[in-house]
């Protein structure tokens, strides 16, 4: 098995900060120059409440510590990766977490409680849950995506309004609580494997543990928590929307083997609308077409179709033109 380095012997990357309330020029530069390179950045003075987040990560935590039975009746519950949990994966991944899309975040009674069979303490639990992740966290998330979104898209992406608009969509947004258990005194275990994310951007809020890691000039680095600070980064979505001129990052999470302690972090990711058909920037940021016209409902199609056949995904490379590719 490939040697997985731990939290505390990995190099770190250095990761760029922007800072969501510098003034406008400054905002666009700073977010242009971290979604060019490295594709992931650490955001400061984004404004969600540390008592949120905190809250937040207890309620999650409270919840995926319950025991087997009754987690697992939990909406959204998951064991090993979610989006794939029914398909054929390749490696098994060591977390579990909670599954909440945006557009069954409101008014969907088929979530607003665990049915009663975890009984009324648990039912409590999950509604405070869902409530601190759909009254409160998703709009912060939402708010921040659509911040950063606007400065890139009236920057080098040159967008029209309806690009702006149907690139990104609160409504398919979606988030998830994960828990990676920690792994037991020296063992490696991947908590959840290299890829790179389907988003147009993604927002994550991790706990002070560590584990995750990005793959950067040749070789994995550890991405440090720093308190009060998330992570955002580039996704396939907007990678294709900028020509490549930004980079959806592969990354991975190493279960904590370094501590007792579990790892939780809570993930935001914003993704277009199912049918807006992405195509490159005209000019600004390269010349020529990179990718074939899609839309994102195609993509998301096509990685679960490779998913199935092969147990990995393919990604942007499958709609890459032909041309470009051999040149
Ligand atoms: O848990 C994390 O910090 C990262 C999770 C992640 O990469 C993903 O869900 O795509
Ligand atoms: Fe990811």
């Amino acid at each position: 098995m490939e040697q997985l380095a731990d939290g505390c012997e990995l190099e770190e990357l250095e990761l760029p900060t922007v800072d969501l309330e510098a003034e406008e020029s400054r905002l666009t530069e700073q977010l242009a120059a971290a979604c060019r390179d490295p594709g992931v950045f650490r955001l400061v003075n984004h404004g969600v409440p540390c008592e949120l987040t905190a809250r937040l990560f207890g309620l999650a935590r409270g919840l995926l510590e319950l025991d087997a039975a009754n987690k697992s009746r939990l909406p959204g519950y998951f064991c090993g990766t979610p989006a794939l949990a029914a398909l054929p994966v390749k490696e098994i991944n060591w977390l579990e977490g909670l599954h909440v899309e945006a557009t069954a975040a409101h008014g969907d009674r088929s979530h607003s409680s665990p049915d009663g069979a975890d009984g009324e303490a648990d039912g409590t639990a999950f509604s405070k849950f869902r409530e601190a992740v759909s009254g409160e966290y998703v709009a912060h998330m939402a708010r921040i995506a659509r911040k950063l979104f606007d400065a890139l898209a009236a920057g080098e992406l040159g967008l029209d309004s309806e690009q702006r608009a149907s690139y990104l969509t609160e409504r398919g947004s979606i988030f998830r609580a994960y828990r990676y258990p920690a792994s037991g005194a020296g063992r490696r275990q991947l908590g959840m494997e290299a890829h790179t994310d389907s988003s147009v951007l993604s927002i994550l809020n991790q706990d002070m543990v560590g584990g995750l890691q990005v793959f950067y000039g040749g070789r994995w680095l550890a991405v440090r928590p720093v308190e009060g600070a998330v992570v955002v980064n580039v996704g396939d979505m907007l990678q294709a929307m900028s020509g490549d001129a930004y980079r959806s990052p592969e990354h991975r999470v190493v279960a904590p083997g370094w501590t007792e302690a579990d790892r939780m972090s809570l993930c935001y990711f914003a993704f277009p609308e199912e049918d807006a058909v992405i195509v490159g920037p005209a000019s600004a940021c390269r010349p020529e077409e990179l990718y074939r016209a899609f839309s994102y409902g195609e993509f998301r199609e096509q990685v679960q179709a490779d998913v199935k056949a092969t147990g990995s995904k393919v990604g942007l490379a499958r709609f890459r033109l032909a041309a470009v590719t051999q040149s």
